[in-house]
């Protein structure tokens, strides 16, 4: 994607810091600081997200790898205001001019951002949907939170999305409690999608899914992103997922980056020792 360093950014992350415990006089401090990983063993606080910085161009999907506990989700539900962070600045071109902090914003104003500027799908299922309502209910939810009444075009919109994700508009009233792990994640998506936002958040959404079918949801991404022309940002442990996915890939190591770049060249040519180690066990 050549033509991402003349466009502007439309989400710019800068030192996103998260951390669970107050810390202490061992792990609070600067150069000297003594972690196992990203966690203090004197008093038990994790950093989970450290000093993290990217930006998100317009188009792209952006992946995210790294291993069990790096920090992937919690950077995921921070943007999505789901955790508070620590400390941080994230900016949305399309939100004020792209000059005020969302963090910083009340929780009205993150609210209106949740609803109208962003989508998110959770790797379980019962985390972004109401698994009795029916399917389209859930996606008139989210239309209904960012202010839409009228009930027929709610109708017509959800109808819409859901056959954009391949599901057969005659179960459209069938709660997703009865759908299989991949209608699941489908359904997320179009809920995701329904305000038309300019940024999708995708967090280890086929993870636990069969092959074919976690290929069959990763093509649907990459149709409609391709299609919609959405802004993603890709959580995954996988870097298959990852390589098939991602124009560029920051990949992440006991709460930092430890690499960025674009993703076929840290494939050839990865850098970090872990990003190498990641690299061989696709081979
Ligand atoms: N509510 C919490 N309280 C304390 N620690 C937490 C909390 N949530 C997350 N953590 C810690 O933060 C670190 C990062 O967790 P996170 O879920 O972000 O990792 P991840 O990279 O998404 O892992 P996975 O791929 O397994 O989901 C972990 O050490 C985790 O134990």
């Amino acid at each position: 994607m050549s033509s991402l360093a003349m466009d502007a950014p439309i989400l710019t992350v800068h030192d996103l810091n998260k951390q669970f415990g107050d810390g202490c006089i061992r792990c609070a401090g600067g150069a000297d600081r003594r972690l196992e990983k990203n966690y203090c063993p004197a008093c038990g606080t994790v950093y989970s997200c450290q000093n993290l910085s990217f930006e998100l161009y317009p188009g792209e999907v952006l992946g995210v790898v790294g291993e069990s506990g790096s920090g992937k989700s919690t950077l995921m539900r921070a943007l999505y205001f789901d955790q508070q962070v620590t400390s941080g600045e994230a900016y949305l071109s399309c939100y004020k001019d792209g000059l005020s902090n969302l963090f910083a914003q009340s929780s009205q104003q993150q609210r209106y951002i949740r609803n109208h500027l962003m989508g998110m799908v959770y790797q379980n299922p019962l985390a972004g949907l109401r698994m009795g309502f029916s399917s389209i209910g859930n996606i008139a939810e989210k239309m209904i939170a960012a202010g839409n009444r009228n009930v027929a075009a709610m109708e017509t919109r959800g109808s819409d999305l859901l056959e954009r994700v391949h599901i057969p508009l005659y179960r459209r009233k069938e709660a997703p409690k009865n759908f299989s792990g991949g209608m699941q994640q489908r359904v997320q998506i179009a809920k995701a999608m329904s305000n038309n936002p300019p940024i999708l958040l995708l967090d280890e959404v086929t993870t636990g899914l069969d092959l074919s079918v976690q290929a069959n949801v990763l093509d649907l991404i990459k149709h409609l992103q391709r299609e919609l022309g959405i802004s993603m940002l890709l959580v995954s442990h996988d870097l298959g997922v990852i390589r098939m996915m991602a124009d560029r890939t920051l990949v992440m190591l006991d709460g930092k980056v430890v690499e960025q770049g674009l993703t076929d060249q840290i494939l050839e040519d990865p850098q970090h020792a872990y990003t190498q180690q990641l690299v061989h066990s696709l081979l």
